[in-house]
């Protein structure tokens, strides 16, 4: 495996591969229960964000079953995958700045080589919603003005999509385009924007979610404004972008990490062929 998604995207495994060299990835992770570190992840980032992530889903998951609900839930839930994410990065990666949303930001990480971009829980409403499976896992990987890493792992599907092996987006199954919006906060122009292509809206939860059910073709775009922070999307557009699809700003702009205010607030994942019109929509109209 490169360490570069990108590099990684010219040389993609066929769709029959996909499939079973993703599940040997799993099965690493499985067959080395609590925190003992698989060979490969110990050099290879890519492999390492994923049994991060992994790890801190098995641990959400079996928070899931204490039989809390609501705030409490959400509360045990950032908490449970915070401890596993910052221990196995403390312990593996010591060198690495963090930037977590659960964590104090330590601004050192604006001066560093490499900082892992955490969201313990994305989804956080979802996941205390059971048995919805729309809440993920975010671990990403900035390295000198670049996301190079990423890995969002979905653990109620038992599915973990990555940079290291990029996923193989299918064929579009429909032809009126599909997108997936904020299950509880939906921008109000995506409405507009919908009409204009007439496109289906598809609620759900979880900013990585919504990006992988376009990786997924269960959605051709994912767009969203009106607030996020790097870490809902860090991970989730790695992995978008080592599977072919574009991403930006909603106006078209490039996606910068690692900045001191770590507010990003909107962006557009989607299958190429839809860009042009969705940013040109965006740029006649506005998001208000
Ligand atoms: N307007 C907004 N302001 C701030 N954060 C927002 C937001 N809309 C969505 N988000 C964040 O983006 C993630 C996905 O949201 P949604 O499911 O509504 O699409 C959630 O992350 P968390 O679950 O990690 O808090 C949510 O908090
Ligand atoms: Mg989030």
């Amino acid at each position: 495996m490169t360490r570069s998604g990108h590099a990684r995207a010219a040389a993609r495994p066929s769709p029959v591969e996909a499939p079973s060299a993703l599940g040997r990835l799993r099965r690493v992770s499985t067959e080395t229960p609590g925190s003992r570190i698989p060979a490969v992840a110990r050099s290879d980032d890519h492999a390492f964000a994923v049994w991060v992530a992994e790890q801190a889903g098995r641990r959400l998951l079996e928070v899931r079953e204490q039989g809390l609900e609501g705030k409490a839930l959400k509360d045990a839930g950032d908490a449970a995958a915070q401890e596993v994410i910052a221990a196995l990065l403390a312990e593996h990666r010591p060198d690495d700045r963090v930037l977590s949303e659960e964590a104090i930001d330590d601004k050192a990480r604006l001066e560093a080589d490499r900082v892992w971009i955490i969201d313990p829980l994305d989804g956080t409403r979802e996941y205390s919603e059971p048995p919805r499976d729309d809440w993920a896992v975010h671990v990403a990987l900035w390295e000198k003005g670049e996301l190079t890493v990423g890995a969002v792992a979905q653990p109620a599907l038992g599915e973990t999509f990555n940079t290291g092996i990029p996923s193989v987006v299918p064929p579009r199954t429909s032809a009126r385009p599909r997108i997936a919006v904020s299950r509880s906060r939906p921008p109000a122009f995506v409405e507009a924007l919908a009409a204009e292509l007439d496109a289906e809206l598809v609620p759900m939860g979880s900013a990585g979610v919504k990006v992988m059910s376009v990786v997924r073709d269960v959605a051709d775009a994912y767009v969203h404004a009106g607030g996020q922070y790097e870490w809902d999307n860090a991970a989730p557009v790695a992995v978008a972008r080592a599977a072919g699809l574009f991403c930006s700003r909603v106006d078209g702009s490039e996606l910068v990490y690692n900045k001191d205010d770590v507010q990003l607030p909107d962006l557009i994942v989607c299958r190429p062929e839809l860009a042009e019109s969705i940013v040109d929509f965006v740029r006649r109209h506005g998001t208000d």
